[in-house]
């Protein structure tokens, strides 16, 4: 029998539903026992508050894309937690996998790679999965225009397609079909299906991947563009302006707001709120369970917009409501942000 611990690696376009998912599972009695890895690609990490709610073995890898300067950091998590796996050392007994949730613009393979040459890696691991989470919102559009999203599907075995509960899902078979184009032999589930089991794709029962091609391994040629910042949120923040801010500003710049998320303190609640923006959605805030007395920001991933410019915008939306303008002021002014930010010609 192969004792190694097994590894699941969980990829997917930013805002996709990967953190969503791996939740999911370790909450139930089945996922329990699984320790996490996380990367982030901004500066300030959102999924790791967010897990670390729901298990107490979390590695957080940030400040940087997993596959180009994080390799050295994935190998000594994947260290600890083969170590936590085997001296029972955590509270309520060892570790049964380990799961890697990749930032949403990573290249997988040069990460499962690094992991293979490592010997006592290679010893301790087994890679049983790579899932690609590809949401059923965003996602054609991704794999038509994101190189990262085409090889994060072209290296997984299994695909999950996330969102097709939401208004404008583009229907599962058109999303299947774009996915079989690049990588044929995948399994496609969908998370809306009822024969759908979280633990038949994290659990790592079984092996299902053939270690990566050696040309997937070569170093990934980013999107030069795409940057990432932080905005620190002083207090509580107005709820009602800020909802409305954000809005209207990913109706008018989602094309170019590839991602927002944030923990932030508001006026409307005693608790932090996750917020979660993808392209031109925003979705529902959640609660964390309890204020972790953790710093209060915003997190953006975005092409050719910068920091000074959404920090100036969101300033004066909430100076504007703050002095009585009214409540579409904060829309009119995200919207009016094209012309502030559209780069100079
Ligand atoms: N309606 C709906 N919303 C979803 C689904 N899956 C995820 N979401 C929402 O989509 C948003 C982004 O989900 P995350 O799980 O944070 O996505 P992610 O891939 O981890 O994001 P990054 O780590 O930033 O790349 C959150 O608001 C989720 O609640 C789904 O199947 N249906």
């Amino acid at each position: 029998m192969d004792e190694r611990l097994p590894l699941i690696v969980v990829t997917g376009f930013l805002g996709s539903g990967k953190t969503t998912l791996i939740r999911r599972f370790i909450e139930t009695a089945e996922g329990g026992d699984s320790g996490l890895m996380v990367n982030e690609f901004g500066e300030a990490g959102v999924d790791h508050r967010l897990l670390v709610h729901a298990s107490e073995a979390v590695e957080l890898i940030d400040g940087g894309c997993l596959c180009c300067a994080r390799r050295a950091d994935v190998a000594k998590a994947m260290h600890d937690l083969v170590r936590m796996a085997k001296d029972g050392s955590r509270a309520g007994g060892g570790l049964r996998r380990a799961i890697l949730e990749t930032s949403g613009l990573a290249d997988p393979a040069p990460v499962i790679a690094t992991l293979a040459r490592d010997p006592w890696l290679k010893a301790h691991v087994r890679l049983a999965s790579v899932v690609a989470v590809v949401d059923a919102v965003a996602g054609l559009r991704n794999l038509e225009h994101r190189p990262e999203a085409r090889r994060q599907v072209a290296i997984a075995d299994t695909v999950v397609i996330t969102k097709g509960d939401m208004r404008a899902a583009e229907p599962t078979a058109r999303l299947a079909a774009a996915v079989r184009a690049i990588s044929p032999d995948a399994r496609i589930l969908d998370i809306q299906d009822e024969t759908f089991r979280l633990g038949d794709v994290l659990a790592g029962r079984e092996s299902l991947h053939a270690p990566p091609s050696p040309f997937l391994a070569d170093a990934p040629d980013h999107d030069s563009e795409v940057s990432s910042f932080t905005l620190p949120i002083e207090g509580a923040l107005d709820w009602p302006a800020f909802t409305l801010w954000l809005s209207a500003l990913l109706h008018a710049h989602g094309d170019r707001i590839l991602r927002v998320k944030g923990l932030l303190r508001t006026t409307s609640s005693d608790r932090p709120l996750a917020i979660h923006g993808v392209q031109h959605v925003m979705h529902p805030p959640t609660h964390l369970s309890a204020d972790d007395g953790g710093p209060s920001f915003l997190v953006f991933i975005a092409r050719g917009i910068r920091k000074a410019e959404i920090e100036r915008s969101l300033a004066r939306a909430l100076d504007l409501c703050q002095a009585g303008a009214g409540m579409s002021a904060p829309a009119r002014q995200a919207a009016a942000f094209r012309e502030d930010a559209a780069p100079a010609a």
